[in-house]
């Protein structure tokens, strides 16, 4: 098989959470390009995406879920509407996630369990009955986390964020080790400052827009489409030897 054919995802079916809009949308029509048809869960239905998607000849199936409320009861509910519509799974993109800003010293309960539920509990769960879908099928597969330049550095008012992305990096490794003898490989994608909803507020606040620019080697921020291309190679055959890795997709952030 030739390695241009080995980055084909014709007949794979992806789940990607956050699929309505920024990095998500973008990973969605990377793997759609790439041949995967795509199940898109988010608690914002995306009438944009599903057309995408469509006019790359690919099917979207839309699962409206609000991820920070979800229980695992209700993610395996839209793993059995995804078997029930595609027969199987072979991808999951753990991409869905939320920022809240405040001092340390007055941040609240609420903004610390509401982010540490979608960004890390969520994922760690949906990665588990996926995973157990994977094993039933007996076909391996791939997750995909959504990491973050905050899963290596504290950030400035993002506690329960930056726990949350370390959380998501260290347990892409536990899940790793555990599920490689099934075939599985459980990897995440740092992204470094990228222009969407998520960092508004940062690009709103000159002072700090202008910093962040600064320190960014690639000297402009990220797109979604700066992330589709690692998200089509991690869920690719050609990285079937790569496992427990948070791949930096940073302008080269994090070397400077
Ligand atoms: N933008 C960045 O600079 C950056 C950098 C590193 C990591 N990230 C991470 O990338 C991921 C995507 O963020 P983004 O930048 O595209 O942000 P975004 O806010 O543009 O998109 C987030 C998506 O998740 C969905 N979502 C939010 N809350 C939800 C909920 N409760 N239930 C279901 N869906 C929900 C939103 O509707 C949206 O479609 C997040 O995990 C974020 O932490 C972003
Ligand atoms: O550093 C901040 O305040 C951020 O907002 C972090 C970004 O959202 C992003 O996650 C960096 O990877």
């Amino acid at each position: 098989m030739s390695i241009l054919n080995l980055f084909s995802l014709e007949n794979k079916v992806a789940i990607v959470t956050g699929a309505s809009t920024g990095l998500g949308q973008g990973m969605a029509i990377g793997l759609a390009e790439a041949g995967a048809d795509i199940v898109g869960v988010d608690y914002v239905e995306s009438d944009e995406t599903k057309a995408l998607i469509e006019k790359l000849g690919k099917n979207y199936l839309s699962v409206k879920a609000d991820l920070i409320k979800i229980n695992p009861a209700g993610l395996q509910d839209i793993v059995d509407q995804t078997v029930k519509r595609f027969g199987k799974v072979d991808i999951l993109v753990n991409n869905a996630g939320i920022i809240r800003r405040e001092d340390s010293l007055n941040f609240s309960e609420k903004d610390w369990d509401e982010v540490m539920n979608i960004n890390v509990k969520t994922v760690f769960f949906f990665s588990q009955v996926v995973a157990k879908q994977f094993v039933k099928q007996n076909t391996g597969g791939k997750i995909i986390s959504i990491a973050s330049m905050l899963s290596y550095q504290g950030g400035i008012r993002v506690p329960s964020y930056t726990a949350s992305k370390s959380g998501v990096k260290g347990i892409t490794m536990t899940m790793a080790n555990e599920w490689a003898k099934y075939n599985i490989n459980v990897n995440a994608i740092a992204p470094g400052y990228m222009a969407t909803n998520n960092t508004a507020a940062l690009r709103d606040d000159e002072k700090r827009a202008g910093e962040i620019l600064e320190r960014i080697p690639a000297g402009r921020w990220g797109t979604p489409r700066d992330v589709a291309g690692a998200a089509v190679f991690l869920a690719s055959d050609n990285a079937n030897y790569i496992n427990g890795y948070t791949l930096a997709v940073d302008g080269g952030w994090l070397g400077r």
